[in-house]
C-alpha cells in the first residue's frame, strides 16, 4: 500500500515540477541566475529561517515523546547554526553585515508563507505542522538532488556551495526523518483529518513556489506604498 506521503507528494507533483523548472532553480544549477535575484533571496531567505527555526521549537512542545521533542530541538538548532550560516556566509562575500540580513524587510510573499505555517503551529496538531512545514525541506532536498546532477553545478563559484549544501546527505537525513515522522503521524487518522494534511502541503507546496518566483522577480509587495 502506497505510503501517505506518496499520496501527499503524487498530490502536488504537477507544482513541485513546475518549481523544478522555475529559473531560479534552473538558473541556481547552470549558474544562469542573475546574482541580484540571489541577494534578494539570500535576505528573504534569512528572515524566513528565523521564523522557520521557531516553528521546530513549537514542534518540539508539542512531540508526545521525548525522541521526537529532541530531534525537534536539534532541527532548531540546524536551521539557526548550520542553514544559517550558509546565509551568514554568502552575505559577508557581498558585502552585506549580519545585522542588515536580520533587519530585512519581509516581502509580501515570506510573510504570507510563514504566517500560514505560524498559525497551523499555533492552532493545529503536530501532523498538521508537519504536513505544513515538510514541503521546505522536502523539496529543497529534491532540488539540491536535481541540481547536484548537473554538469558543474556542484563546483560553481557562487552556486555550487548552495547546492552542496541541500544535496548534501545531512541535510537529506533530516528530510528523511521528517518524511517517515509525517508517515507516522499519519497512521490511525481519519480521512478528514489525512485531507486536512494534503491541504497544508499543498498549500505550502505553492508557496515554495511562489518564493522562488518572488526572489526571481525581486518583488517586496504586489502592490506597493507610492
Ligand atoms: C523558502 C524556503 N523553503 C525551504 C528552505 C529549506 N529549509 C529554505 N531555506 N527556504
Amino acid at each position: 500500500m502506497a505510503t501517505f506521503t506518496q499520496r501527499l507528494l503524487n498530490s502536488v507533483a504537477p507544482i513541485w515540477e513546475r518549481t523544478h523548472r522555475h529559473p531560479f532553480v534552473t538558473g541556481l544549477g547552470d549558474g544562469s541566475l542573475p546574482v541580484e535575484s540571489f541577494k534578494f533571496y539570500l535576505k528573504q531567505d534569512y528572515v524566513y529561517l528565523i521564523d522557520y527555526a521557531k516553528l521546530f521549537a513549537i514542534a518540539s512542545t508539542k512531540a508526545d515523546d521525548l525522541a521526537t521533542s529532541a530531534k525537534f530541538a536539534a532541527l532548531q538548532e540546524a536551521t539557526l547554526h548550520h542553514e544559517m550560516e550558509l546565509h551568514r556566509q554568502y552575505a559577508a562575500r557581498f558585502g552585506i553585515s549580519r545585522e542588515e540580513l536580520e533587519a530585512t524587510q519581509p516581502s509580501f510573499v515570506m510573510l504570507a508563507y510563514t504566517s500560514y505555517m505560524l498559525k497551523v503551529a499555533h492552532q493545529g496538531t503536530l501532523a498538521e505542522l508537519v504536513s505544513a512545514v515538510l514541503p521546505c525541506m522536502w523539496s529543497y532536498w529534491e532540488i539540491g538532488k536535481q541540481l547536484a546532477q548537473v554538469d558543474g553545478a556542484l563546483d560553481h563559484e557562487l552556486y555550487g556551495e548552495w547546492v552542496r549544501t541541500y544535496s548534501s546527505d545531512e541535510f537529506g537525513q533530516l528530510a528523511q526523518w521528517l518524511i517517515g515522522l509525517m508517515d507516522q503521524l499519519a497512521e490511525g487518522k481519519s480521512e478528514r483529518e489525512l485531507a486536512r494534511l494534503e491541504e497544508h502541503f499543498l498549500n505550502t507546496s505553492r508557496m515554495e513556489y511562489l518564493f522562488w518566483e518572488m526572489a526571481y522577480r525581486r518583488e517586496m509587495w504586489p502592490c506597493e506604498k507610492n
